[in-house]
């Protein structure tokens, strides 16, 4: 038995909520195959295109005569945890009672601490909502002042501040929860981002990575394994060229250097390899495994994936 936290990336949600209401039965059945492999989980997502959905639509409906009034964006976030989350746990459930085990899986609306100083607060790099044309980001730069970048030659994407976790406040409750066999659903969109003040948590406009996040929480629960499932079954050098190398596995050293190189695309591969790192660096027998939701099973017996381990 293994306690693990895994990171779903956004192909395990699809793109829509039909699509991730379908997408999340797939999803379900590879982690109850873990669960019946005896591991203990909590699972972690990302929310990038669902929070920047959520965050427009009350824009447009603020703007308009009849609209609602204005969301702050951290109730956004909070908003996407709570959507994702219940089709996610609904799918998780339904997937164990076919399966005759008897445990539940829950979402834990989580806050997560940063610092109100992180440098990032002073440059968006995060990529959230839909994809836009070169002109349509000019129009939104203008029109809304959003900051707009070009996403990996896909198109076009708002970004916002994306500081680093300090601290999950809900750090407890989901330990609790994961002793007892539940499955946990967690810093759902890498939290929602909090600072301390002298009257508490306060939420702030800003998404966090949620592989950054997965590894803070894998570290304070104490977890064997921080799980990273993506899009693709292994890490690559020289990705997407005729020279491309499928790794097994990568010691930090190595890792490192490969992260020098620049092998691994900011704001895709690379936050995946460095909150790999952070975490099989944060203690001994810690690993790390980046791989694709349908290999998840193979590759935590070692037959598929990319290991990172501190060697
Ligand atoms: N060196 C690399 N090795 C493997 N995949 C890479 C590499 N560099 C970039 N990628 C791309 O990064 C993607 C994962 O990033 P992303 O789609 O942002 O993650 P998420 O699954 O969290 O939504 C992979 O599907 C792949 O297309
Ligand atoms: N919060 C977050 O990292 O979301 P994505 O994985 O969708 O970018």
């Amino acid at each position: 038995m293994a306690r693990m936290v895994i990171a779903l990336g956004g192909n395990a949600l699809g793109n829509n909520p039909a699509e991730q209401q379908e997408a999340v039965k797939s999803t379900a059945s590879s982690i109850v195959d873990l669960l019946e492999n005896g591991h203990q989980i909590t699972l972690a997502h990302g929310n990038g295109p669902q929070v920047g959905m959520i965050n427009l639509a009350f824009e447009v409906s603020a703007a308009s005569p009849e609209g609602t009034p204005e969301m702050p964006f951290p109730e956004c976030g909070a908003m996407s945890q709570g959507y994702i989350g219940y089709h996610l746990q609904n799918a998780i459930r339904e997937e164990m009672k076919s399966r005759d085990i008897n445990k539940n899986a829950a979402t834990v609306i989580t806050q997560v601490i940063v610092d109100e100083n992180d440098p990032a607060f002073e440059n968006p790099s995060k990529p959230i909502g839909a994809f836009y044309t070169e002109k349509e980001a000019e129009d939104l730069r203008t029109s809304k002042g959003y900051n707009m970048v070009e996403d990996a030659g896909r198109g076009y994407r708002r970004v916002v501040p994306s500081p680093l976790p300090v601290d999950i406040a809900e750090k407890d409750i989901i330990s609790d929860l994961v002793s007892n066999g539940e499955v946990v659903i967690a810093c759902g969109g890498g939290g929602i981002p909090v600072v301390k003040t002298g009257s508490g948590l306060k939420g702030v406009p800003a998404v966090i990575d949620k592989d950054y996040a997965s590894e803070k929480l894998a570290e304070l629960l104490d977890a064997d394994y921080l799980v990273i499932l993506t899009a693709v079954e292994q890490v690559a050098i020289n990705f997407g060229t005729p020279e491309q190398k499928n790794l097994d596995k990568m010691d930090l050293e190595t890792a490192e250097k490969y992260c020098e190189e620049g092998h691994f695309a900011p704001g895709s591969m690379l936050p995946k390899v460095k909150a790999a790192m952070k975490f099989a660096e944060s203690g001994k027998g810690r690993k790390a495994l980046i791989t694709s939701l349908e290999k998840a099973r193979a590759g935590l017996k070692g037959e598929t994936g990319t290991l990172i381990i501190d060697e």
